[in-house]
């Protein structure tokens, strides 16, 4: 941790535009250290467009992104990246031929400095026995990365950050897909990562923020709509009518899925 004494992360008046398009209106979002917060809305809300922000994916057109007090605006992808902020991406990035202890290796070295990565090591470093460890791949060090199941694969992909040592952890959807069974095993390592970590998660699964998160934060149209625990948010008139209003406009079309605009209810819309 640095000297800031203030929030880990504060996004302040945020604005993004697509060819005339606002996809974030004027966003404030702050999180504390140590947080594990939640951020749902509808498809089009603006939720990866923040974090793609955050992590110097995309250029806002106004606003600022402070972490530990230093503006991100402007900096380089892996330079977000050395200064502790980590993320994941709805798509893959481990390497299939590689095993799983070399995919850890590999990210780990990101953050190390050129001296090291010329030494030969034996064994493994800390930060990929403590990202194995936590993510309970001990058991499949020496496996290739291609023939992880679904859920094994996330967990390397959550390992290979972890293995950066973030201060921030950025995860994009990380149980979609999931087996219930996976998704137990995920909901408790986010919630044993967020015991030394600041970690932010998009889930569109009600089921799994009523199991896990604490606060939540709706976005929607590229604004923060309501910010609360998940029986309040679920209570708030405007996400009840945000998703409702999605549902109407999507009955008839079939079940929504995990993933779908309105998650949040489970039957034509309802906010449960
Ligand atoms: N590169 C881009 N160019 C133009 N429009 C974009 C671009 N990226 C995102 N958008 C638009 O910005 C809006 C916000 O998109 P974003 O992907 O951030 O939403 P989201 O809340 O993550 O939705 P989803 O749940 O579908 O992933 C959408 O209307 C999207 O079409």
């Amino acid at each position: 941790m640095t000297e800031h004494d203030g929030a880990l992360l504060e996004v302040r008046d945020l604005a993004v535009v697509f060819d005339g398009f606002r996809a974030i209106d004027g966003i404030d979002f702050t999180v504390q250290h140590g947080e594990l917060r939640f951020l749902i809305g509808p498809n089009g809300a603006g939720k990866t467009t923040l974090i793609d922000v955050i992590t110097g994916l995309t250029k806002p057109a106004a606003g600022s992104v402070r972490f530990e007090g230093i503006d991100l605006v402007g900096r380089k992808e892996h330079e977000i990246v050395r200064m502790g902020v980590g993320r994941t991406f709805q798509t893959s990035v481990v390497f299939e031929k590689l095993t799983v202890v070399e995919n850890l290796d590999l990210a780990a070295s990101f953050r190390r400095p050129l001296w090291s990565l010329a030494r030969r090591r034996r064994g493994v470093s800390d930060a990929v026995a403590a990202a194995m460890e936590i993510t309970g791949l001990d058991a499949l060090a020496g496996r290739p990365a291609g023939v992880l199941s679904h859920g094994q694969r996330q967990w390397l992909e959550i390992g290979m950050l972890i293995a950066q040592r973030p201060r921030l952890l950025l995860l994009d959807e990380p149980v979609a897909g999931m087996s219930a069974d996976e998704r137990s095993r995920t909901g408790l390592l986010l919630t044993e990562i967020a015991k030394d970590h600041t970690v932010i998660v998009i889930e569109h699964d009600m089921e799994f923020l009523r199991r896990y998160a604490s606060v939540v934060t709706v976005l929607h149209e590229g604004k923060v709509l309501t910010e609360g625990s998940v029986d309040e948010v679920r209570a708030d008139p405007h996400v009840q009518e945000v998703y409702l209003g999605r549902a109407r406009e999507e009955a008839g079309a079939g079940d929504h899925d995990a993933r779908g605009t309105a998650a949040v209810g489970t039957s034509a819309g309802e906010v449960k």
